[in-house]
């Protein structure tokens, strides 16, 4: 089977971009064992520390950050990163050609539930200057690379450098990541949502009423039944989809008016809607191409909804300004 640093010869890509995806790959496989210890390491539970997003962070947030910081500090080849567990950009080495945000354990709230989680990275190039949060405000469209490594059952990276989506399973015994599916190409149909049923009441009507259609199945408007899947991890949310098929969301909401999105642009929706783009599905808020938003803050949220194109294209349909179709009955 093919590896990784054989497969990224093939991509005809810069060798500071392979070098630099081979140093995320190998810093996710000591990830994967430090995930494996859980508790008997004493890494689980939580910090006594907020990060930025004001969540309590976890003692696998504040020790995954810091591999992945102080390997990328080392490769010789980051400008600068921006992580969701660092208040501000991280400036590293004038010669670095590239700018890598990352969450560096996605789903942390599953940690100490022995459920799935993940690290999300997301490649831009570096711009020519000082650095400042500024130079990373480029839209989803300027990703030289992005990918996830999902520590689940076997540890899986999904990579994407703008010519497919690969996966790649780790070999626990010859710590080597090896190709194990090409191409990857999410279906265009399906009968399989993920939304966090327990916040309908605070979503906005075109979504009340597209999840409302979703659940009167065959009886409804959709004639199909639907099926829900929740893994409270947008990593394995997405993997399932990439593997299935499906809709995953996290839509806007006035649960707390002051923060109506969830998850964030840079190092979540930005990297996973290059993934299922260049896996011929579809990302967007229900108003905006989520590649095509000009950032403006590094930590900034957005509504998302992705996944299999035509399901994605009849939920737009209920967000488009002249849908008439009739009101939930809540
Ligand atoms: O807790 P909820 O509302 O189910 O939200 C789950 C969502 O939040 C997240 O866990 C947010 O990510 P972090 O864990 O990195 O903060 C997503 O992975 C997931 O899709």
């Amino acid at each position: 089977m093919q590896t990784l640093a054989q497969h990224l010869q093939q991509q005809a890509i810069p060798e500071s971009l392979t070098q630099l995806l081979l140093t995320l790959a190998d810093t996710s496989k000591s990830i994967s064992q430090a995930v494996r210890h859980g508790a008997l390491a004493g890494i689980l539970g939580a910090t006594e520390q907020e990060n930025v997003q004001g969540e309590t962070q976890k003692k696998l947030d504040v020790i995954t950050n810091d591999m992945l910081k102080n390997a990328l500090q080392a490769s010789g080849h980051v400008r600068g990163l921006a992580s969701e567990e660092e208040d501000y950009v991280v400036p590293v080495s004038d010669a670095g050609e590239y700018l890598v945000c990352f969450d560096p354990l996605d789903g942390s709230s599953n940690i100490d539930i022995n459920s799935l989680v993940g690290t999300i990275f997301s490649v831009l190039p570096a711009q020519a200057g000082e650095l400042t949060e500024q130079s990373f405000l480029q839209s989803g469209r300027q990703q030289v690379a992005a990918g996830y490594v999902l520590y689940g059952p076997s540890t899986i990276l999904a990579l994407t450098v703008g010519k497919g989506v690969s996966f790649f399973t780790l070999n626990p015994d010859s710590g080597a990541f090896l190709l194990t599916q090409g191409d990857v190409q999410i279906t265009k149909d399906t009968a399989e949502f993920a939304i966090n049923m327990s916040n309908q009441r605070f979503w906005e009507a075109p979504m009340q009423t597209y999840i409302a259609d979703l659940l009167l199945g065959k009886i409804g408007p959709r004639e199909k039944s639907f099926n829900m899947r929740w893994i409270a991890a947008m990593v394995g949310d997405v993997h399932r989809v990439l593997c299935r098929g499906g809709i995953f969301t996290y839509p806007t909401d006035n649960k707390n008016p002051e923060k109506p999105y969830k998850l964030r642009l840079m190092y979540e929706a930005n990297p996973m809607a290059f993934l299922v783009e260049q896996a011929g599905g579809k990302a967007t808020t229900g108003y905006q191409t989520i590649l095509d938003i000009q950032p403006e803050a590094i930590h900034q949220r957005v509504a998302v909804i992705l996944g299999s194109a035509n399901e994605v294209d009849t939920c737009l349909e209920y967000h488009a300004e002249d849908y008439s179709g009739d009101e939930p009955t809540l």
